[in-house]
């Protein structure tokens, strides 16, 4: 997908900061051999040593191999990423295509089969067998780094998730140590994260041939596919990508606030028209991620996800037995530890929506207690490193957009300044509605089949493998009641039997969770017209 031309330079204010990188690809990988596997040389993955003041810049949205987010294909690898490691760790690989073959089942699934079990015992005995193998010739390249803990957090995932419920969760040396080395290196936590899932998982559907100047392909919304799944059903793929293309389409977000957070500094009469005309750009691609977001309802079926994909994704703090992943062998390397917290990859790791967040001023820390981060906080720590410090350096942004609109509104009034209020606010509108078909997303595809799993379990029917694996834990075993708990560990609620009802259990549940989260974007909005707030 090219990147957008919005607007045209600006020859009348020369004193506008221009960006040296501007159509760079910000990461700057030494390519490739035949056999699919890149060496990357970016000195900014696993460095803990990265700070913002190697960012020498007048203030804009960064465009900086340091932040790893690229002008054409934004915070999704710029290149197809590795589908295999090489041969070093190619134990991994035939680990995690064994489990995909034998098309392990969850361990709580009702209606296991012993043969079903069998499997995935013998299975997680081959695991615990494998040699511990090091991870020091993988540092030097992040994008290996980055196979090996999405080849690894797969494992982990069809691993715990495949333990029967009786059992605790111990995670043997052969998996817990080169995880945890790996994921100490990217500093990320050690499970099954969305970069893994979406932004470092994904294939082009049809390959063209390299472009003459030797540009390697991008990947684009229409031409994607999923490298690794769980089920290798399209339901799970088509629920990949469906955050994929939003991610792309997104782009052109990310070029619309570096064109204004420019013009902001610029902050003269021709800024404030450009700014006005990329705020409506903006709402309409905003529309746009609203538009794909739905159409995950074409190829992902809401029950084959909820019952086949989803509990694979669960991570330590969705268990309901409330049982501890142990990681073993953590005591022999006083490098490592145990893992604070574990929750499950989520949509809520998306970079661009939190970087549409703090760019429209839309506040979540008010969620957040003395002791609690917000939700929306604490998935940061899943995302990559770089996105990371991407996010931190928009939150330092002296000439935050909403303080602007505001100040201007109120100086310029009719003269430009209440239309700029306007477009802000159509744009702050365009990501409220957003949530509102997130929120319609989300009952589709937990609330309505989570009641259909109760209300045959209360109705004694037999739950056969046509059910898919669902989860007792979700489903209660005939209880009236079940607990659902989110995979980003945001949440939980409790849908009771037929009458549904959704009740929220310890103060939260999803529908609130998620109009909490609508309802603080809403309150972004500027009432336009009044005075200046001091
Ligand atoms: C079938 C598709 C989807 C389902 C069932 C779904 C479900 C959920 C659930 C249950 C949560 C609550 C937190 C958690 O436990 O993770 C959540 C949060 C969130 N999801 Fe999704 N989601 C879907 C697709 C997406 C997509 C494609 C995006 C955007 C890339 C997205 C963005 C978010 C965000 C940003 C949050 C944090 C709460 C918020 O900002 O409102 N989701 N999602």
């Amino acid at each position: 997908m090219a990147t957008p031309q919005i607007g045209s330079s600006h020859p009348e204010t020369s004193t506008t900061p221009t960006t040296q990188l501007d159509r760079q690809p910000l990461h700057d990988p030494i390519m490739t051999d035949t056999q699919n596997v890149y060496h990357d040389a970016d000195p900014a993955v696993g460095r803990t040593d990265t700070t913002l003041e190697d960012i020498n810049t007048p203030y804009r949205i960064p465009v900086h191999h340091v932040f790893d987010v690229d002008t054409r294909t934004g915070f999704m690898a710029s290149i197809e990423p590795p589908s295999r490691l090489p041969q070093q760790w190619q134990l991994w690989e035939a680990t995690l295509d064994n489990a995909i073959q034998s098309k392990l089942q969850i361990g709580d699934k009702i209606g296991i089969t012993e043969d079903e079990e069998r499997v995935s015992r013998e299975w997680r005995k081959r695991v615990r067998e494998l040699q511990v193998l090091s991870i020091e010739e993988l540092k030097p390249s992040a994008v290996l780094l980055r196979r090996a803990h999405l080849v690894l957090t797969y494992i982990l995932h069809f691993y715990i998730q495949s333990i029967p419920p009786t059992e605790a969760i111990l995670i043997p040396q052969p998996l817990s140590l080169p995880l945890l080395r790996v994921s100490q290196h990217l500093d990320i936590p050690p499970l099954l994260t969305f970069s893994d899932t979406v932004l470092y998982n994904w294939t082009h559907r049809t390959k063209r041939p390299t472009s003459p100047d030797g540009t390697p392909q991008i990947p684009e919304i229409d031409n994607l596919r999923t490298q690794t799944m769980f089920t290798n059903l399209t339901d799970e793929e088509e629920f990949y990508l469906c955050s994929a293309r939003i991610e792309l389409r997104g782009v052109e977000a990310l070029e619309i606030m570096r064109l204004t957070m420019d013009e902001t500094f610029v902050d003269d009469e021709i800024s404030v028209r450009r700014i006005t005309s990329y705020l409506s750009r903006l709402s309409e691609v905003i529309g746009s991620l609203k538009d794909l977001l739905l159409d995950v309802r074409k190829g992902c079926d809401p029950d084959v996800y909820y019952n086949d994909v989803r509990p694979w994704f669960r991570g330590e703090d969705s268990d309901l037995l409330k049982r501890k992943w142990v990681f073993e062998g953590v005591d022999e390397d006083p490098t490592l530890s145990q893992p604070e917290e574990l929750s499950g990859p989520s949509a809520g790791q998306s970079s661009m929506v939190h970087v549409l967040d703090i760019f429209l001023g839309v506040d979540h820390q008010s969620s957040a207690t003395s002791t609690q981060p917000s939700f929306m906080s604490r998935m940061q720590k899943y995302m990559p490193h770089n996105h990371r410090l991407f996010l931190n350096h928009l939150k330092t942004n002296p000439r935050p957009l909403r303080e602007f609109v505001k100040r201007v509104e109120c100086s310029l009034g009719d003269a430009g300044g209440r239309e700029l209020g306007e477009r802000y606010n159509e744009a702050v509108m365009a990501l409220k509605e957003f949530r509102d078909a997130h929120m319609i997303i989300a009952a589709l595809y937990i609330l309505g089949p989570a009641r259909r799993v109760a209300a045959k379990s209360k109705a004694g029917a037999p739950v056969t493998s046509s059910d898919g694996g669902v989860n007792p834990r979700d489903v209660g075993s005939g209880a009236a009641a079940s607990v659902v708990m989110g995979t980003g560990g945001g949440y939980d609620v409790r849908v009771a039997s037929p009458p549904a009802k959704v009740k929220g259990t310890g103060g939260t549940d999803l529908v609130k969770f998620l109009k909490d989260t609508r309802n603080r974007t809403q309150e972004a909005m500027i009432q336009l017209g009044s005075k200046m707030e001091t």
